[in-house]
């Protein structure tokens, strides 16, 4: 599947926002982390912001919600343009008539899990998707190391996307850098999430262009 490089603002200066989203420019979507205090020990923004991301860049907006009662929540992201809208397996009631209700407003909708949970309750479910985001950091914070515990995972995903004959994209998220990358690639991850790797760059565009290079070498 092809490889999509996708940098979290995460690592950003939001003092410069809009002048980060440009430097990122070369990606394929930029990842926005909404977190409520709640499902994780951190708070970022709401729809308010994440709407304006959205009306003044024209980069497609990945978001990934770390919050509580997504049921509730995530149609607002998918309603306001977002293009991918993940939402927490542990964190929904029911994920199959989220996720039918996210592509009813036009949005890919993509089921995200912590590092502590399995994907198999979700096997016979992927159809139900266009994305599973595989957590590879226990969520809440940039910066954090790559759990390579969480590889055997992102394997089991990619075999039975395959084995369905689906076209669901894996998402992995956390501590990918270009000495993790190929390794998550090798799993079978083909959408890379990458906050501090990118930002932490003096050019931005030459961090994705590498993770990208890597990524392609890897699936090889
Ligand atoms: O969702 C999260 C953290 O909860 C991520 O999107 C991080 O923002 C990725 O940052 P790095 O680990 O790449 O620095
Ligand atoms: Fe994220």
């Amino acid at each position: 599947m092809s490889i999509r490089i996708h940098p979290s603002i995460l690592s950003c200066d939001f003092s410069r926002l809009s002048e980060e989203l440009d430097a990122i420019s070369a990606a394929d979507m930029a990842h926005v982390d909404v977190m409520d205090n709640h499902f994780v020990p951190n708070l970022t923004f709401g729809p308010p912001v994440v709407e304006r991301i959205r009306e003044v860049s024209p980069i497609p907006i990945d978001a990934h919600l770390m919050i509580e009662q997504a049921d509730r929540h995530a149609p607002v992201y998918a309603d306001m343009g977002c293009a991918s809208v993940s939402f927490h397996a542990e964190a929904s009631a029911a994920p199959v008539r989220l996720a039918r209700e996210i592509r009813a407003l036009g949005a890919k909708a993509s089921l995200a899990i912590r590092p502590a949970t399995p994907i198999e309750p979700y096997i016979d479910l992927l159809a139900e998707f266009d994305q599973i985001l595989i957590m590879t950091v226990e969520p809440g914070f940039g910066g954090q190391s790559f759990l390579d515990v969480c590889l055997p995972k992102v394997t089991r995903t990619r075999q039975a996307i395959d084995d369905a004959g689906l076209e669901v994209q894996l998402q992995v998220d956390g501590g990918v850098s270009a000495t993790t990358v190929a390794r998550a690639v090798a799993a079978g991850a083909n959408v890379l999430v990458a906050g501090s790797a990118v930002y932490s760059a003096e050019d931005r565009t030459a961090a994705i262009e590498e993770l990208r290079e890597l990524a392609h070498d890897a699936q090889r």
